[in-house]
């Protein structure tokens, strides 16, 4: 299938990034949010990295204006509906993405292939949801979306080899790497990623190391660009908790316990940089650790 329209539902970090990315690759897009400032806030992120591309020599002024000459907003999700591609990246809950898609599914062509950004929740389940379980895929982008190179693709048990092909082509006409995955609870990166993030979160309940010596630790000792708890912070601790759910409840082993500690965190509304506290307090000149 030709694609040239697509619909992103979600205008958060994730939605705001892959936005990005295609608008600059030359696609239409239409994000959706259930927030008008999350739309507004999402346009404001947008026009911000794509100036700092701009001045870095990375693209030109034109480009970017045509880029987000391509990018409208809506709050009505089924305007969304006459898109060639829709992206979902809405919050890491499943009866919201089931909700998003039971909305959405009598308002789309046909011909529409519909993805879902989750970073665990179940390809085939959601895909189950839908009136179109053969033209539904995982399409599972990493943050910072404009600077990582990795997409996820994720067949659900029903998706058809044509969908899968027009997914491998468009993630490179946007110009990154595509790694398939099989359908299973957090895929390959989150299987692997979370369960280290969440053995920092225990390294710190446990009182083995402060946030600072943790992070300091495996940035220095182990060559990772951000710490394990920077990270997270990064990534936000809801959706890592989510994710750690996924895990524990897919697959059955305690190995997966989310720490009680990073439950907490999140009880608190403490959910790292998009709320402007977590393991990391942003609200001053730099970040300072909160244990
Ligand atoms: C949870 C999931 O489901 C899956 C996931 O996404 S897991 C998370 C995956 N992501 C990671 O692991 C990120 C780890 N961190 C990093 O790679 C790096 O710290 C980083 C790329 C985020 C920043 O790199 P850095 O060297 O510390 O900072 P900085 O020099 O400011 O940025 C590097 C480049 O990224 C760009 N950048 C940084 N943050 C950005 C953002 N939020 N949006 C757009 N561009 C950004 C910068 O402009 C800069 O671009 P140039 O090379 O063109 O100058
Ligand atoms: N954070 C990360 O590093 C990564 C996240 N992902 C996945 O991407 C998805 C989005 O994550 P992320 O961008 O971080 O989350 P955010 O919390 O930053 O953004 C989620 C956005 O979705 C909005 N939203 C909630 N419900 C609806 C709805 N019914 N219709 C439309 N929009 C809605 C939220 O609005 P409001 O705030 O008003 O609720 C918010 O603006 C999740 O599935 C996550 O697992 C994938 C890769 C990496």
């Amino acid at each position: 299938m030709d694609i040239k329209t697509v619909g992103i539902v979600g205008a958060g970090q994730m939605g705001n990034g892959i936005a990005h990315v295609f608008a600059l690759a030359g696609y239409d897009v239409l994000m959706n949010d259930v927030s008008r400032e999350a739309l507004d806030a999402a346009i404001t992120l947008i026009e911000g990295n794509l100036d700092r591309q701009v001045s870095r020599g990375k693209i030109s002024q034109s480009d970017r204006d045509a880029a987000m000459g391509r990018i409208k907003t809506t709050l009505t999700l089924t305007d969304l509906g006459q898109t060639d591609l829709v992206i979902e990246a809405a919050t890491e809950r499943e009866s919201v993405k089931v909700a998003i898609f039971e909305d959405l599914v009598p308002h789309l062509k046909p011909e529409t292939i519909l993805t879902s950004n989750t970073s665990s929740i179940s390809i085939t389940r959601l895909a189950s949801r839908t009136d179109r379980p053969e033209k539904f895929m995982g399409f599972h982008f990493m943050n910072p979306v404009p600077v990582m190179q990795l997409v996820e693709l994720i067949r659900g048990i029903a998706t058809d080899e044509a969908t899968f092909k027009s997914c491998l082509a468009v993630v490179e006409k946007i110009g990154k790497t595509a790694s398939t995955s099989e359908d299973f609870p957090a895929f390959i990166v989150n299987r692997i990623l979370m369960p280290m993030i969440n053995e920092a979160v225990y390294t710190l309940y446990e009182g083995v190391g402060s946030v600072a010596s943790i992070d300091s630790a495996m940035k220095l000792g182990t060559n990772h660009p951000m710490g394990p708890l920077e990270l997270a912070d990064f990534i936000g601790l809801d959706t890592c908790l989510a994710i750690m759910n996924v895990l524990h409840d897919g697959l059955a082993d305690t190995k997966y316990r989310p720490c009680p500690l990073l439950t907490k965190y999140v009880e608190a509304g403490w959910l790292g940089r998009k709320t402007d506290r977590g393991f990391y307090d942003y609200r001053g000149e730099t970040p300072v650790p909160t244990r």
